[in-house]
Parts: structure tokens; sequence; C-alpha cells
């Protein structure tokens, strides 16, 4: 049965300035992507700065029960020999995809098209995430879906025996909807075509060139057109994962609320698809210097600097929440000590993260001395400023790794700590986050109110 262990609670408390370089781990969304293209090309993947968490490490575990070779070389260091498109063989067992909408969502993509099935499942907040959402198009394609009521997992997926292209114009703007489609469509012949109305992350559309397929990406006023060409033969690449910028987001935040500190985040992306929550904060005043901006692993990246900053409340628009959905958490954190009101809109995608992401803020940051206000798709936070945020709760955290790091940032400024019921979930995308926060200065540990 999938579930998580024990609950590790965790706190923060007030303490020195921040300083030093934070170097974040790899990539989430490229080390899903890394293992499943590894495994659907011919021949070997060499990955290196695969992120470690949970979430890619069950992936990886996937990609194993579809048949491909998955092997660990060193930190960060995997090889995957893959089984070619359309290759996957049927799992002897249910797939376990732990705590992860992006692992689930886009393998059930890669196996749609395949003459097997699969039974997928995942923890309790996994069981809880509408997969209506994958399946619906998956079924254009001609697999068939049974799950728990509303599409829920645990679910069984049948492949498609004759798979045909499909046209799908995205109803929520979701890159794991869009790249389940683009990886089902990849065993389908003819083109497969995804609009999607809004740009959301771009990553499966460029590493799939990467790995050799026919595909182009067109703006058009219906939005972006991404067309793909069925059955290409994808080839084994080298990967060098960039690190993963909704990562970076949590010591980034620290060090801009910790009086005095200065720190150096190396290497975070600025894929324009990504790097929302970074154009938001110099909006509301933060001192960050984008230096040495370059390429790394196909991706735009520049070392940040990050001064402590005096920041003020700003209007978030909805046209920015695809590229910083992640980061809405901490931004409300953060946002908390902010003079003035943030209002964040177009942010309803929220309340189907590992937790509603919404209610996880408003609650904990009431509980934490803030007003709040929310609506299904609008979340407004009443910045404290010169009053500070008394802090003094135990937050919950819903098994959401992202809920957790945002308080365990804005406990390192309330006037009392700020505990978190669970911290373990944090592993599933940052599993160092600990030990990296404690490396700047940052007064955190295992333990409670
Ligand atoms: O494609 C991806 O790697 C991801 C897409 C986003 O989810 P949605 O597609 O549900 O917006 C994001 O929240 C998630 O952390 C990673
Ligand atoms: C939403 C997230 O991940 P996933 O959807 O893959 O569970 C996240 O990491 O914030």
């Amino acid at each position: 049965m999938s579930g998580h262990g024990d609950p590790v609670p965790m706190i923060a408390r007030k303490g020195a300035a921040l300083c030093g370089v934070a170097e974040v781990p790899g990539d989430k969304s490229i080390s899903h992507r890394a293992l499943i293209l590894g495994a659907l090309s011919v021949g070997r993947t060499e990955i290196t700065g695969l992120l470690e968490g949970q979430d890619v490490l069950d992936t990886a575990k996937a990609m194993q029960a579809f048949g491909a070779t998955v092997e660990r070389l060193g930190p960060g260091h995997w090889i995957v020999d893959g089984v070619g498109v359309g290759g996957f063989a049927e799992p002897a067992d249910v797939i376990d995809c732990g705590n992860s909408g992006t692992g689930v969502r886009l393998i059930m993509g890669a196996m749609a098209t395949s003459p097997i099935n699969a039974t997928f499942t995942g923890d309790a907040s996994l069981r809880k995430r509408p997969m209506g959402r994958v399946t619906d198009p998956l079924a254009l394609f001609g697999a068939q879906a049974v799950g728990r009521e509303g599409g829920r997992l645990p679910l069984t997926l049948v492949g498609a025996r004759n798979p045909v292209p499909v046209r799908y114009v995205l109803p929520v703007p979701s890159a794991q909807v869009k790249s389940a489609v683009l990886l089902a469509g990849l065993n389908a012949p003819g083109q497969t075509v995804v609009v999607e109305a809004e740009a959301t992350r771009d990553h499966t559309e460029r590493m799939l060139k990467g790995f050799g397929a026919e595909l182009s990406v067109e703006d058009t006023p219906e939005g972006r057109v991404i067309t793909l060409q069925g059955r290409p033969e994808l080839t084994g690449q080298s990967v060098a994962v960039p690190r993963d910028p909704s990562s970076a987001a949590f010591p980034v935040c620290a060090a801009l609320i910790v009086p005095g500190s200065e720190i150096v985040v190396p290497g975070v992306s600025q894929n324009p698809t990504r790097n929302g929550l970074f154009t938001t904060l110099v909006e509301m005043g933060a001192d960050i210097a984008f230096e040495n901006p370059r390429e790394e692993g196909g991706e735009p990246v520049a070392d940040l600097r990050v001064r402590h900053s005096a920041l003020k409340g700003i209007e978030v628009p909805a046209e920015r929440a695809a590229s910083m959905i992640d980061e809405y958490p901490v931004l409300a954190a953060v946002a908390s000590l902010a003079e003035g009101t943030t209002v964040m809109r177009g942010v309803k995608e929220l309340r189907v993260k590992e937790s509603d992401r919404i209610d996880a803020m408003a609650r904990g940051l009431e509980a934490c001395g803030v007003t709040v206000e929310e609506e299904r798709d609008v979340l407004v936070v009443h910045g404290r400023g010169a009053a500070g945020v008394p802090g003094g709760a135990i937050v919950a955290t819903h098994i959401d790794h992202r809920i957790a790091m945002s308080f365990l940032v804005l406990g390192l400024v309330t006037d009392r700590p700020v505990a978190v019921d669970d911290a373990s979930p944090i592993a599933t995308s940052f599993p160092v986050f600990g030990d990296l926060m404690r490396g700047l200065g940052a007064d955190v540990a295992e333990g409670s109110l």
C-alpha cells in the first residue's frame, strides 16, 4: 500500500543573516522527462545532475517496470538503456508514483498508445488528485481508463491497440496534460497536435526535439500550437539537468526576508515558462542581480545574487500564473512580510496540487497572525510590513513539500518560531533543503513548538 512514513515535525526560528552560496539540486520536471524519454529511446541516455528526490526515484523505478534498464552510477549520475518508442513491456505489478503528479501523468501518457495495461497508484495526496484531465485526452487515442470516482487513483489504463493521432486543445493550463498527450502521440501514426492558450513549461517540447522527434511550435491567435510527428526513432542522449528554479525559490525568498542577508544561487533557470516568481519579486522591490547569463543543459540560466530587501505588496497578474505555479506558496509567505497587500489572481490550479495550496497557505498564515482573503481563483495576503509576523504556530502541511518549505522560510523571521507538522514530503523535491538552509546560517531543525 502506497503511503508515506511517520511524520517528521520541523521548526524554524529567527536567527542570523543568511550568507553563502546555495547550490540547489537538479530540476524535477527535467529529471522526470530525462528518465522517461531515455526509456522511450533506442540506445543509452546518460544523465548528470538528476534530482534524487523521491518523486524522480519513483519514476526511475516505473521506467524499469516498463522494461528499460535504469542504473545509478553515482550522485546524480544515471544511465537509461531504452526500449524505443512503442517498446514498453507490460509491468508485472502496480506502478506506485508516490507523491508525484508529474510522474503518474507523464507515464500514463507514455504507455497509453502501447498494447499493454498498467495499474497506477500513489500516496494519500496523489490519490486525491484529478486524473480525468489526462485520461480524457488519452481516450481520444483509444486508451481506456478505469479508476475510482472522479477518475482518481488507483486507476488501470488499457493502452490503445490501434492508436490514432489526436488534436487536443488544453482545457486547463497544464504542462503535465500537454506532456501526457505529446508522449502518447509518439506511438500514434501521423501528427498529434496540442494547442495551449497559455504557455506552460516547455521542457517536453525542448527535450523531445533533443531526442530526435520532429516537433514544431507555432504561436497563433488560438495559442501555442505544438505539432508532433508520430513514430519517430528517439535516440539516447546526454542530458545535463540544470538546477531547479522552483527549489531555488526557497533560499532566494529566505534571503530577501532575513535582515542583513546576501546569498548567491547559481544556475537558476531564466526560461520564461519558469521564471514568473523572479519577475514578481523584482516588482515587489527585491534586490536580485542576474549575473553571468548563459546556457546550461539547454536552458537559459543566470546566477542570482540576492540581498535582504524591503518589499511592497503588488498585484500578480493571472497571465503569469503558469510561469510560477509552484512558487505561489512561498510568495504568499514573503507577501505576509511586505508593506501592503499582494493579490494573486488566476491561481485556481493551486487547489489540485499535492494539497489545496490556497487553503493550506491561508490557514497556515492565519495561524501565524496574518490576514488573508481567498476566492476560488484568488489569494490575497495583507502584508504586515514593519509590524512583522507573530508566528508561534504549528502549521498543517497536508503531505505537501512546498507548504512545508514555505512555512519553514517564514519562521526564519517571525517573532515566535513556526513549526510544520510534517516535513518528510520535502524529500520528494528537495531532499537537501534542511542542510542547504543550515549551510546558509538558517535555524531550521527537526522538532516542534
Ligand atoms: O510538467 C511538469 O513537470 C509540472 C507541471 C506543473 O503541473 P501542472 O501541469 O498540473 O500545472 C507543476 O505544478 C508541476 O510541479 C510540474
Ligand atoms: C505540483 C508539484 O508536483 P507534482 O504535480 O509533480 O506532484 C510540485 O512539485 O509543486
